[in-house]
């Protein structure tokens, strides 16, 4: 044994003991494409591989989340290719307004512990929230597996983050994953799996967002172990264990007791300061959404602090639900409509602005205060505009005031 959790995972996958750094070829549990990439995936799997119809429908699933629903005449007749090929060949599809891939996954229980879920997209990495082998592939290697059922991994080193204390009032885990982009800087865990301990009281969306943003230092996994309160209805596999003899190329430990609100600055995830070098800073726009920070108890924690007072008129605060059952729970206990109420825009589950390609798109000099994961430039929109990323507290402190606000100062 001593094993790390990608270890365990893929040796037993591959139906034997792996090593770090050892090549596997496995037949993934799960292969998740969206609509943002399924179009080429198949052009390649039919005219590049010349692969007609894919291995194993059962192992695939589609959502429609990136461009959802279409902005334009060229991504509606996209998305209907999908639907075609998707009906055509018996695979799972999960259309517009389900919501973004990597919620959709985890609600289904698609992606589960122990499971290696391979996706087309960076924020795979996602899975990891409930003990999952989950990591991101291009379209090539996607179609690959379409056509072959299998691909190969090479066993990924791990870091492990030792994290210690609790967090403090409206601090939570997506300071954490800023203050780990901090330290690791943005390449610090290259084709690592970073594997998160001493977190087993943290609930399944902070398990997410810190396992979505692994991928901001580099990662291709990040990992919880499927332990705790949030795991307990979760089956886990009698072979995946926390293994005290593991052994990991590098270990950060983070007393959360310290941790401060965390600012990611334009224009790089790993540009992490403080809330307080930046607080005060002026914004035109604050969103709230994303397989990062769009869930249910996010809205609910922004609903909190709005509650009974209006954004800043200067700010359009958009906010985007992670997938139609977050939004449900929204709707039922009042919070959409506090959120509302406050003057919040409401867009349909999915990726929403966060690729800048529909719902809020930013213009020029725009300044967003983002619970996304990437501030890189131009991502929303306009080159010349910036994003700041912060957790859903900092986001209403600052949709609130219109400039960037320490939410315990309200
Ligand atoms: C469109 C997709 C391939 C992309 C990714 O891989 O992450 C997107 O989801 C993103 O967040 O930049
Ligand atoms: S919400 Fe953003 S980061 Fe997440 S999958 Fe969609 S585009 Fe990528």
């Amino acid at each position: 044994m001593n094993q790390t959790l990608s270890e365990q995972i893929l040796s037993h996958a591959a139906g034997r003991e792996v090593r770090a750094g050892e090549l596997v070829v496995v037949r993934p549990d799960v292969v998740m494409s969206h609509d943002s990439l399924s179009p080429s995936i198949i052009q390649i799997l039919r005219e590049e591989m010349g692969i007609h119809n894919v291995k194993d429908p059962g192992q695939l699933v589609i959502v429609f989340d990136h461009v959802a629903p279409a902005s334009t005449v060229g991504t509606a007749n996209a998305q209907n290719r999908v639907r075609a090929f998707a009906r055509e060949q018996g695979i799972r599809l999960f259309d517009v307004g389900r919501g973004i891939c990597h919620q959709v996954l985890v609600e289904e229980g698609i992606a589960a512990p122990g499971k290696i879920v391979l996706g087309s997209d960076s924020h795979s990495t996602s899975y990891g929230s409930v003990g999952a082998f989950g990591a991101g592939m291009g379209s090539t290697d996607i179609a690959l597996t379409w056509g072959t059922g299998r691909n190969w991994l090479r066993v990924p080193e791990t870091v492990r983050v030792q994290v210690r204390g609790r967090f403090g009032a409206f601090i939570d885990a997506k300071d954490l994953a800023l203050k780990v982009c901090r330290e690791l800087r943005i390449s610090g865990a290259n084709y690592m799996a970073v594997e998160y301990h001493g977190l087993d009281w943290l609930a399944l969306p902070g398990r997410q967002t810190l396992a979505s943003m692994a991928v901001e230092v580099g990662a291709k996994v990040g990992i919880l172990p499927p332990f705790g309160e949030a795991m307990k209805h979760y089956e886990v596999p009698d072979w995946l264990s926390v293994d005290p003899g593991a052994s990991y190329t590098r270990s950060l430990e983070i007393d959360l007791d310290e941790l401060e609100p965390q600012v990611a600055i334009p224009h790089a995830v790993d540009n992490v300061a403080d809330l307080a070098q930046v607080a005060g800073t002026p914004v035109s726009v604050v969103f709230l959404g994303t397989c990062t920070n769009g869930r249910y108890t996010d809205l609910r924690q922004t609903a909190d602090l709005l509650r009974g007072r209006r954004v800043d008129p200067r700010v359009r605060f958009v906010v985007t639900p992670a997938s139609s059952v977050e939004m449900s729970r929204a709707a039922a206990d009042g919070t959409l409509e506090t959120l509302l109420a406050a003057g919040a825009i409401l867009s349909t589950p999915g990726c929403g602005p966060c690729m800048g390609r529909h719902m809020g798109t930013l213009g020029d000099e725009d300044v967003c205060l983002s619970t996304a994961n990437r501030n890189f430039k131009g991502r929303m929109g306009a080159p010349t505009s910036q994003i700041y990323l912060a957790s859903p507290a900092v986001a209403a402190a600052t949709a609130l005031t219109g400039v960037i606000t320490d939410p315990r100062s309200l």
